[in-house]
């Protein structure tokens, strides 16, 4: 369990692009917040800034008591299980060997270049894939089970490294709505039951609703809510999704219509 303080970060990028133009946030240890925003509002930055994926160019990011630099990377990272919209998983490895690679980054590098673990990580990666309904697959290639399946495996290889902090960037973008719901249900459930902190990218505003204890709202580069979901009315998310200043376009209009 770890809080994170983001404070004033900006991101520049190699082209001038500025993705984030002071953004500052405290999110509480063992809470779920949900970051929505329109595409291209900086919701992935931010998440890949938060452990050192990107370089902020501005402003610092704090993980529990540390603050993160270029020096403590390795470490930082150890602590932050990353879950993707493309599941990230080796496609021709089992399950199992997916899991296992959530352990690598407690491994020496020696450990790390050859796959060598220990007994513990194996324990880890099993009891991993009891929490997320998979034993049975375990020895499966990856690439034989269904998106939300390999989703599982994907968060399985986060819990087997043991974070103090989970961050999920759209990981029900590729999934069908049961799925999305059970992905959803399942980081809920791991961040209550197990205290892990869970900051998730989503663009299903009713999804962000029903799961999460509060919403950062982004809108080019800055943040334009922080609340609870219940604050979440018309008037918010018109604030959110704005483009081009004050503009709500026709695919906002849809979504307001059905959120
Ligand atoms: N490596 C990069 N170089 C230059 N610009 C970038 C780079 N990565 C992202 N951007 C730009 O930064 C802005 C924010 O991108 P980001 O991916 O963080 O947005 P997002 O809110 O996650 O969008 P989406 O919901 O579509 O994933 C976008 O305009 C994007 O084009």
């Amino acid at each position: 369990m770890a809080k994170i303080i983001i404070k004033d970060i900006g991101k520049r990028y190699a082209n001038g692009f500025e993705a984030l133009k002071g953004v500052s946030a405290e999110i509480a240890a063992g809470s779920f917040t949900v970051i929505l925003g329109p595409s291209g509002a900086g919701k992935s930055t931010l998440l890949r800034t938060i452990n050192g994926l990107e370089t902020a160019t501005a402003g610092t990011i704090q993980i529990g008591e540390q603050v993160v630099t270029q020096n403590n990377l390795r470490e930082v990272r150890s602590q932050v299980g990353m879950v993707f919209q493309h599941f990230n998983l080796v496609d021709r490895l089992s399950v199992m060997t997916n899991v296992l690679t959530g352990r690598l980054s407690h491994r020496s590098w020696l450990g790390s270049l050859l796959y060598l673990f220990r007994r513990t990580d194996l324990d880890l990666a099993h009891d991993a894939l009891i929490r997320v309904g998979l034993t049975d697959k375990a020895w499966n290639r990856a690439d034989k089970l269904s998106g939300g399946q390999q989703q599982r495996v994907g968060i399985a290889r986060a819990l087997a490294q043991q974070p103090r902090v989970i961050l999920a960037d759209e990981p029900v973008a590729s999934l069908d709505p049961v799925a999305s719901e059970e992905i959803m249900g399942l980081l809920r459930e791991i961040c209550t039951r197990d205290g892990i902190t869970v900051v998730v990218n989503l663009h299903q505003v009713e999804l962000a609703k029903r799961f999460a204890d509060r919403i950062i709202g982004l809108n080019d580069g800055l943040v334009v809510y922080d609340g609870p979901a219940s604050g979440l009315d018309s008037a918010t998310l018109s604030r959110i999704y704005s483009r081009n200043g004050d503009q709500v376009d026709e695919q906002l209009e849809t979504m307001l219509a059905y959120a």
